[in-house]
């Protein structure tokens, strides 16, 4: 099935252009928007194939078949919805590239084998598959079929995993038939691991034990990570693939306000949803009461910065330009946080008197 693929995996307009584009595959402000037009709107499938083929040679490592591999992806691709803002394969492919970068640095590279790597790459480029754009809670508190058939437990996370592994039962997608079983088990195992970990509900859990694992994990002599049993070194791998998950805010300002713009804009349709239901709105879902850069602030200080200053202790002295820069966009976003309170005069009696109130109390102090 040697067809001869096209040298990105997908046919593109502009050679020279993608070329650019993949010569910067390895940084940090890789335009995931920009690829995602270059590569005529086949970010995921191009993604795959540069970094496990291009890139890192995984592919021939573990008898994939590439033309078979290619075409799992674009049904993976399709399956991501493109109505989605954030939500959609361009997210898929970032957090897939943001992973690539970071199992490069020196102090994770030769730590982990192939099929580690190979599992996290894969794991972020399938884990929000078939995304509806909607939380678990929601689907929770609507009965959606998918909360009853997993008992509302991390519905999303394993919907997505069997979305990715039901088609790869199919023949003509089973891109892992050359394999061992051994090989196949062990990383069917760890991709389970690592994409259950991006449900956000794990996340303190995850943190305190990584910070366990960084208080006890030696880097050796030569710098690199000294990591003993599966369970350690899944943990940091779990911690690197969710970290990626919720990287937009140490990405460099353009690209974090996009994701930013998209991700309210998801929750923002969810919360239209959960309005014309009649059910309380979820956080940051109302566009009535924006609260976009609060909710920004707030993301970045209870759950990103000590991530990622978790992670930058493990992995130090890499991951310090992510941290400045997460700094840099919380400065954004904190001087933008509007006065309160809003102009809209609220249809809440007592709080008009409230409003009323503060605007006397300001007046007396004047
Ligand atoms: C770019 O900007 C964002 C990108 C992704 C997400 C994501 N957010 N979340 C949750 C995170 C915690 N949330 C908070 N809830 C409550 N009650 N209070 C809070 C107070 C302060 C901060 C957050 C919360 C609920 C939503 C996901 O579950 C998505 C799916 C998986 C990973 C991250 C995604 C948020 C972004 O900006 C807010
Ligand atoms: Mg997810
Ligand atoms: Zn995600």
């Amino acid at each position: 099935l040697k067809g001869n693929l096209p040298k990105f995996g997908v046919e593109v307009e502009d050679e020279d252009a993608m070329s650019l584009m993949v010569s910067q595959i390895n940084t940090w402000n890789f335009d995931l928007f920009k690829f995602a037009v270059i590569s005529k709107d086949h970010p995921l499938v191009s993604m795959a194939y540069v970094i496990l083929q291009s890139e890192r040679n995984l592919l021939r490592s573990y008898n994939v078949d590439p033309p078979t591999f290619i075409k799992y992806m674009f049904v993976i691709e399709a399956n991501y919805h493109k109505t989605n803002p954030y939500h959609n394969a361009t997210h898929g492919a970032d957090v897939m590239q943001s992973c690539h970068v970071l199992l490069g640095y020196s102090v994770v590279e030769q730590v982990f084998t192939d099929l580690e790597v190979f599992a996290a790459l894969f794991a972020s480029a399938i884990h929000d598959v078939d995304h509806p754009g909607l939380s678990n809670q929601f689907l929770s508190n609507t009965s959606n079929e998918l909360a009853i058939l997993y008992n509302d437990h991390a519905v999303l996370e394993n919907h997505h995993l069997a979305t990715a592994f039901k088609f790869l039962q199919e023949d003509e997608l089973n891109w892992a038939s050359g394999m061992d079983d051994k090989q196949r088990q062990l990383f069917r195992k760890m991709v389970i691991d690592l994409v259950l970990a991006t449900d956000m509900s794990k996340h303190l859990s995850l943190l305190a034990d990584i910070k366990t694992t960084v208080e006890s994990s030696k880097v050796a002599h030569n710098g690199k990570l000294v990591l003993e049993s599966y369970n350690e070194r899944m943990l940091v791998l779990q911690g690197i693939v969710h970290s990626c998950d919720i990287s937009s805010a140490t990405k460099a300002l353009p690209i974090y306000k996009a994701w930013t713009e998209r991700i309210i804009e998801e929750f923002y349709q969810q919360g239209d949803r959960e309005r014309d239901l009649g059910l309380n709105l979820s956080p940051m879902c109302d566009r009535q009461n924006p609260s976009i850069e609060k909710s920004q602030v707030g993301f970045i200080d209870f759950i990103v910065l000590p991530l990622w200053e978790t992670l930058g202790e493990l992995m130090f002295p890499y991951c310090q330009e992510m941290l400045s820069q997460l700094n840099e966009n919380r400065m954004y976003y904190f001087s933008r946080i509007p006065e309160s309170p809003r102009c809209s005069i609220t249809d809440e009696p007592e709080e008009r008197n409230n409003l009323i109130s503060s605007s006397e109390k300001r007046k007396n102090l004047r």
